[in-house]
């Protein structure tokens, strides 16, 4: 499978979006036997919010109010769409966004696309470009979306307009993320913090449900 920035999904006979320029090949491309998946029957309806997946998560958690906060939202297919508003505290540059904080904001959003597919899964390796430079004050609007899954393995990519879905692409990415079983969570994780996580009904109840529904 290749050109893996490609959104997905087009609906065919529509011209689509314009295609960004063709990336190299990196271990963050799909490769041609990635399949793309059905969108998991009980994945959140289109155009709902996602939810936070942990509440003190600095992308997503509304109790982590130093985060961003993020409030992603499901698309038709095996997509996602996030707005993001850069902060004065979220500078590198003066008025400028930080670029690690824009490669969160595109973390945050394409380890959602977990929800449409019921797989908890983190993170293994993202690549961002950069093109161009996002004031503070900006929103930047986020569309991320599944490009291909072999295996444990889910390959994705999206981009970050600033503006609105048509404004100018500020930051492309793709990643690789790796289906993980809770234990990943359990085994590693402080263990006040896990415990106070598996003492909350909901988000034990919401984890457990990928576990039995791969
Ligand atoms: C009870 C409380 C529960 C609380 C949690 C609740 C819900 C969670 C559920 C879902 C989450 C939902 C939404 C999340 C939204 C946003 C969150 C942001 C996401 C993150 O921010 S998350 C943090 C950063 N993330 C890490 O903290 C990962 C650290 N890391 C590891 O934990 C391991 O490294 C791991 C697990 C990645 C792999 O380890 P492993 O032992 O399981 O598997 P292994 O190494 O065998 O890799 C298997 C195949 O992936 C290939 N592969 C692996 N890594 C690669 C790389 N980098 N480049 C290219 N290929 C790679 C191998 O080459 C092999 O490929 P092959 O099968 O072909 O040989």
């Amino acid at each position: 499978m290749t050109g893996s920035l490609s959104p997905n999904p087009t609906p065919q006979g529509s011209a689509g979006p314009a295609e960004p320029p063709r990336q190299p090949l990196t271990p963050t491309s799909p490769p041609d036997d990635a399949v793309l998946p059905a969108r998991h029957p009980e994945a959140p309806a289109p155009g709902t919010a996602i939810g936070s997946h942990y509440v003190h998560c600095f992308g997503c958690g509304p109790q982590q109010t130093g985060g961003l906060q993020m409030d992603v939202r499901a698309g038709e297919g095996l997509d996602v769409t996030a707005e993001f508003v850069v902060k004065p505290l979220h500078q590198g540059g003066p008025g400028l966004a930080h670029g690690g904080i824009l490669v969160t904001a595109m973390d945050e959003t394409l380890g959602s696309l977990n929800w449409l597919l019921h797989t908890a899964a983190v993170t293994g390796r993202l690549e961002s470009d950069f093109v161009r430079p996002v004031p503070v004050d900006s929103l930047l609007h986020i569309r991320a979306w599944v490009t291909g899954v072999v295996g444990r393995k889910i390959y994705c990519a999206g981009e970050g307009r600033i503006g609105g879905p048509e404004g100018p692409v500020a930051i492309r990415a793709q990643a690789l993320f790796i289906q993980v079983k809770l234990e990943h969570f359990t085994t590693h994780g402080r263990p006040e913090d896990i415990k106070a996580a598996l003492d909350d009904p909901d988000l034990f109840k919401r984890a457990r449900a990928f576990e039995v529904n791969p």
